[in-house]
């Protein structure tokens, strides 16, 4: 027993080394020359590179290698625990208790080393998939947001679907699945190698009617094990597809329900529930529907599995029996025989499933690797051209165009000083919003120069948008709350009449669907008055409000701000008083400009 540890030790020795070389190796193959190589390096290498003079960055590939080192050992501890279950049935055959107690003993130690060993192998594993997975989270989640690729996306060539499932989902099953596949594949390998040189050396001829096979386990394992493979490749094959669909129709229904939740008011007035109903138990029979074929493929499916796992118990018994009813092995090499056959066809249904496996994880690669391009390409989409930071808002020879390529604005030439308010007047659908989109900086059908003032610039949209959080955070954003003391708060929105909301600033709800439109709409210029931008563009932003209301706040920002370029996009007459100046957008690019009389003097 001293001598199978001294020996396991150098084989884990031995195997380790191989292993890490052989990973190395065919994973430089691999990233070279194959698609899904090229992938996985490009969303993991960062991670796993050492970086010279970062001793933090040699982590990961420390945690990985330790990862093997602990698959390498598991696999020897199963190769030293089935040859020690050998010992000890031939110990019970030759009736020898003291080599029984010594196998008992031996067993003891051992199989407590590969319960902790297996816990420990288990956490490592975790904490590197965890890290890993915090580490690809932030990468993806960073390269979404910045330079507005989650928002331009949606104008390249070839939009994507769902990012959201692709940061979220994908993430987590590239990382896990990555670390799954990786050392499922070496441990699978050494068990395979381990155990089929076990069988090897168990095997013997075996005689079937005046034909003698030699090697005769090891032959019929591996047929048996890749004959049955096949058929039950065959049968479960559809499972993938039932399974694909359940998640779909799944993420329907549940789309539906939340649908009508949303819109739940609507349906409501309309008395909708009728027709909303059909329309959910439409979507739920297909669910169901799905299940029973499921249910079907199952049976099937598992009626094969549980067939083939009972004629594996007893298959080797069959075939070496005659060797031990004929004394050429002892009954330990017999149960062995038993244990290295389950062993061999464990490692290679790792293969088959691996093989299911890797199609999805191929998938999760395109999808993630699919956004980092998306948002590439949206980050190359044209903007406008920012020359310096001016005082107030320039725009030179600025051209607008609708994504067909007709024009909407053509050579804009303006500026905007500090505290001059503009306003953008103009049919419906003639290209005002679309016009404040590209002075932000948003719409990418654009050409010219725009020069904005250093400072914060906000855009106040129709409908404003306020995020999960409380309501204090509603007002400050996209400034943190802790930004602004507690009385600057409550006295902005008293001064945007929204004094009853006071004691619930630090409530948590959705502030969204709470207010109406017309105290979203106020709401934003509370936040307009907190946040005292340089810049600001109103677009209908006073479209729920009454005109007294209107006055009222246009008035507050012109007393609190002074200095603030404003440009507004508005249909109403009375907006007129408001402003300075107008910009009126004409049709087919034309444009003029013009004071307005008396403007800005209320
Ligand atoms: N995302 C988009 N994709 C394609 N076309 C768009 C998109 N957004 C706007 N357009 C088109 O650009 C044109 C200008 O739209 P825009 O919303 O700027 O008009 P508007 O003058 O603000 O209209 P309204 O006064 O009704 O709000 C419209 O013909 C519209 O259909």
């Amino acid at each position: 027993m001293v001598e199978e540890l001294t020996s396991g030790l150098l084989w884990v020795v031995g195997a380790f080394v191989l292993c890490a070389v052989g990973a190395f190796l065919l994973g430089l193959l691999l990233c070279r020359r194959t698609k899904f190589g090229r992938q996985f390096w490009r969303l993991a290498g960062p991670f796993f590179k050492p970086r010279r003079g970062d001793r933090a960055s040699w982590k990961p590939l420390l945690v990985a290698l330790l990862v093997l080192a602990l698959t390498v050992i598991g696999v020897r501890v199963d190769v030293i625990i089935s040859n020690n279950n050998n010992r000890l049935f031939t110990s019970l055959q030759e009736l020898d208790s003291g080599a029984f107690w010594r196998a008992i003993v031996f067993f003891c130690v051992v199989a407590s080393v590969s319960v902790v060993l297996t816990l420990v192998a288990y956490l490592v594993g975790q904490l590197q998939v965890i890290r890993w997975r915090q580490w690809t989270n932030a990468q993806v989640l960073t390269d979404w947001l910045s330079g507005t690729a989650y928002h331009r996306a949606r104008f390249i060539d070839d939009p994507i679907d769902n990012p959201e499932q692709r940061i979220q989902a994908d993430v987590d099953s590239f990382t896990d699945t990555s670390q799954t596949l990786v050392f499922g594949l070496i441990s699978s390998m050494l068990g395979l190698v381990s155990f089929s040189i076990i069988l090897w050396n168990l095997s013997g001829p075996l005689t079937l009617f005046g034909i003698t096979f030699p090697k005769a386990l090891i032959v019929v394992a591996y047929v048996f094990i890749l004959v049955s493979t096949v058929i039950v490749i065959r049968i479960g094959r559809p499972l993938i597809r039932l399974s694909f669909l359940a998640e779909r129709l799944n993420a329907s229904y549940r789309y539906s329900l939340i649908r009508v939740r949303e819109n739940s008011e609507a349906i409501a007035l309309y008395g909708g529930e009728g027709i909303e109903e059909r329309g959910l138990m439409n979507r739920f029979s297909a669910v169901i529907a799905n299940v029973w074929a499921i249910v079907f493929r199952n049976l099937k499916f598992n009626g094969t599995n549980l067939v083939i796992s009972q004629i594996a118990v007893i298959l080797p018994y069959m075939i070496q029996a005659p060797r031990f009813f004929t004394r050429q092995i002892t009954l330990g090499q017999f149960t062995q025989s038993a244990d290295a056959f389950s062993q061999v066809a464990g490692s290679l249904s790792f293969f088959r499933s691996a093989y299911d496996t890797f199609a999805a994880y191929r998938a999760t690669l395109d999808r993630l690797t699919g956004l980092l391009d998306a948002d590439a390409q949206a980050r190359m989409l044209p903007v406008p051209l920012r020359s310096r930071p001016t005082a107030g808002l320039e725009v030179e020879g600025l051209d607008v165009f609708r994504p067909t390529g007709e024009p909407l604005v053509n050579r804009l030439d303006l500026t905007v000083e500090p505290g001059e308010w503009l306003l953008v007047r103009g049919r419906s659908g003639s290209g005002k919003t679309t016009l404040l989109r590209s002075l932000a900086g948003l719409w990418p059908y654009v050409r010219g120069v725009v020069s904005r003032p250093q400072g914060q610039v906000i855009f106040c949209a129709q409908q404003p948008y306020l995020p999960l959080g409380t309501l204090r955070s509603a007002i400050t954003y996209p400034a943190p709350d802790e930004v602004f003391p507690d009385a600057a708060v409550r006295q902005v929105l008293e001064d945007v009449q929204l004094g009853h909301l006071g004691h619930q600033l630090d409530e948590t709800k959705d502030w969204m669907t709470t207010l109406s439109p017309g105290e979203r709409q106020r709401l934003a210029f509370g936040r307009v008055l907190l946040l005292q931008p340089s810049l600001v563009f109103f677009d209908e932003s006073t479209s729920a409000l009454d005109e007294g209301m209107e006055h009222a706040l246009y008035r507050l920002v012109r007393e609190r701000l002074p200095h603030t370029s404003v440009v507004s996009v508005g249909h109403r007459s009375s907006l007129g008083a408001s402003h300075q100046r107008e910009l009126v957008l004409l049709g087919q690019g034309a444009w003029t400009t013009g004071s307005l009389v008396g403007g800005g003097q209320t």
